[in-house]
Order: structure tokens, then sequence, then C-alpha cells
């Protein structure tokens, strides 16, 4: 049985304030963490959607609020391709936000896309382990880990009926995707959910249906990959717009609760 967690949901009118709000839970937390722990250890999806929040946070005020100076960036996935090439989620958030922030270029923990799946695989997880200090089968806490979803349901690149939804030991794979025919490079759904705070940044009426259906609909995670993500602490945020939340109960000065057993 899936772990019962409180999903709690904020729609915003526009994608502007989405990002904007996406960008405060950034900063935020990377500043509690910092607070707290004297680092934050933050894991960012790639895809369209956060672009805009990457951004602000390339912008003042987030540019001067971010401890940048103390964050470790990490990637949920990647794809298989070079850095340089217009699929790259590390091209995108590079063009984004690295190239505009003073973020130390060793703190920046790339998914190095264009070598051989399970090489860059196992490559990242050393990454992982060396960055975390992880000895034996310890697995990572991030203290923020910011996912994406498809409209089909998958978020990280756990797809729909692929393999990688079947990995609970790794930190990081090569998980195959035949309904794009194409490689991955994946953080595993168990490690997502041992993040402090993991969070969804989800916009568009292309969302609607499936938003609706792995929130409120009878639990599928292998058909709707984005069920799976039930974290440890008990709490699921999302962050939507009102496009993407349509079809969820009618959310309270702007924010919805649902509990999903
Ligand atoms: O590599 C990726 O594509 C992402 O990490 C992926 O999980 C993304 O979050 C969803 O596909 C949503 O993508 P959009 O934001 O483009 O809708």
């Amino acid at each position: 049985m899936p772990r019962a967690v409180t999903a709690i949901y904020t729609v915003f009118s526009t994608a502007a304030a989405t990002a904007e709000a996406a960008a405060k839970l950034f900063a935020d937390t990377a500043n509690e963490a910092v607070t707290n722990r004297g680092r934050a250890r933050i894991a960012i999806s790639g895809g369209s959607t956060p672009k805009n929040m990457f951004k602000l946070l390339a912008a003042e005020p987030f540019l001067s609020e971010v401890p940048w100076a103390k964050i470790d960036l990490f990637w949920v996935d990647e794809r298989c391709v070079p850095p340089t090439d217009a699929d790259s989620n590390y091209k995108m958030t590079n063009e984004a936000l690295l190239s505009h922030v003073p973020l130390p270029a060793e703190q920046i923990h790339r998914m190095e896309g264009e070598l051989e799946p399970e090489v860059a695989a196992s490559r990242y997880e050393s990454q992982i382990r060396i960055a975390f200090r992880l000895e034996g089968a310890e697995t990572p806490t991030f203290d923020l880990i910011l996912l994406g979803m498809g409209d089909d349901g998958h978020t990280a690149s756990l797809f729909p009926h692929t393999e990688g939804l079947d990995e609970l030991s790794r930190i990081v794979i090569a998980n195959h995707v035949p309904q794009k025919d194409t490689w991955r490079i994946t953080l595993t759904w168990p490690v997502i959910n041992q993040g402090r705070k993991v969070a969804f940044l989800i916009e568009g009426a292309a969302k609607t249906d499936v938003l609706a259906a792995v929130l409120t609909g009878p639990y599928q995670p292998d058909t709707y990959p984005s069920q799976i993500i039930r974290p440890a602490s008990g709490k699921l945020t999302l962050l939507l717009d009102t496009a993407a939340a349509a079809k969820l109960p009618p959310a309270v000065d702007g924010t919805g609760t649902l509990n999903l057993s």
C-alpha cells in the first residue's frame, strides 16, 4: 500500500505567479537548509515549466536572496544527449539560470548525458555518494526536490510502464523509455520520496485531466508514475496554475488539501 500523505496544492492565476511562488520556495528552502544544516542540496527538473522560475532566480530580488555559495545543485533527471543539445536539461538551466548566478562550478552536479546511459547513471550515483558523504546502502536526503509532470503522468524520467518504476535500491538509474525510443538518466522514486521537501510545479491545460487522475483517481502508478511520489515527510507540495488545477476540488483562498491514502 502506498504511504498516506497530504497533498497541499496552491493555485495561481497566471504562470508568472506560479513561477514566482516556485522561486520563493527555492530561496526559502535554501536559506532554511543553510541556516539549519550549513548547506542546501537541491535537485531540479528540466522540461519547459521551470524555465520561468530559473529566470526569476537569476534576477533581483532572488539573485541576492539565494545563498548560492552554500548550494549544491543536482538534477532529478536528464536526457541522454550532450550538454550542448537543444534537449539537454542542463543546457536550458545553464542558459536561464547558471550562467547568471554565482553558484560555484564545483557545486553544479551535472548528469553526463553525453555518456553511455548506464555509465552516466553510475557516475552520477558516485557523485551523489561523495557529495552527501553516504556510506553503505545509505540514500541521500535532498533539502528540496522540484518536480514537473508530463501529460502522460510521468515525473522525473519515470515514465509509464518503464522498468525504472521497479527500482527500489539504487539512487540513480538509466531508464529505457520505449514510448520515446530513448534512454534517460533519473533519480529513483525512493530517493525522491526521501526529500525533506518535495514539490511539483505544474502548469497548463494539457495537464488538467492527468493531474486530476493522479491526485483524485485510483492508485495506479504504473500508468501514472507521479502517483508514486509519496514523500516520507508526509507532505507533498504542488504549485499549480488555474488551468492545471481546473479539475481538482476548488481551492479555498488559493490553497487546497487532499489526503492521498
Ligand atoms: O526531463 C524532463 O523532461 C523533466 O524532468 C520531466 O520530468 C518534466 O518535468 C516533465 O516532462 C514536464 O515537462 P514540461 O515542464 O516541459 O511540461
